[in-house]
């Protein structure tokens, strides 16, 4: 019996491919989304992947995750740094969370050395680049069991 898991991505993150690939590298979020459709079959994990530019879209899709899915990966991209909304519907929510980064931000600009979603998570994954994803399905897996 598979268990869905929420994928969660933030803003710009529709520009992967395109956007700063010395950074994010060149695969676009079909491809990771793919890729971690691939990983969740391998690991029982029904995957929800999903994308918006909108900060009101991540808390509604965290609430709804809290009810329909056993675990949620969140790239909330910027809103990382900035967003008590999405601490608050973290906090809101039952399930674990694990924030996931493509960049190591520990190893760029100040302003992304802090994020305010992950005191609320269970844990942060970043610098792995699209793999960081699939390392937080495994995290995802194992936590559920
Ligand atoms: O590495 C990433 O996936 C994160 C993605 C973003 O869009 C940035 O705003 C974050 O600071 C880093």
């Amino acid at each position: 019996m598979s268990k869905t898991v929420f994928v969660l991505n933030g803003p710009n993150l529709n520009m992967l491919g395109k956007r700063e690939p010395g950074i994010y590298g060149g695969k676009t979020l079909k491809d990771v989304e793919a890729d971690c459709i691939s990983a969740g079959r391998e690991l029982g994990l029904d995957v929800d992947f999903r994308q918006s530019n909108h900060e009101g879209d991540l808390v509604s899709w965290l609430h709804e995750a809290g009810e329909h899915s056993v675990g949620v990966a969140i790239n909330a991209g910027a809103y990382t740094h900035t967003s008590v909304a999405l601490h608050d519907a973290i906090k809101a929510i039952t399930v674990p969370v694990i924030e996931v980064h493509i960049s190591n931000v520990h190893a760029r600009e100040e302003f992304r050395h802090h994020s305010k979603i992950a005191p609320a998570c269970k844990g942060v994954i970043c610098g792995f680049g699209p793999t960081s994803y699939i390392l937080a399905l495994h995290a995802l897996k194992s936590i559920t069991d």
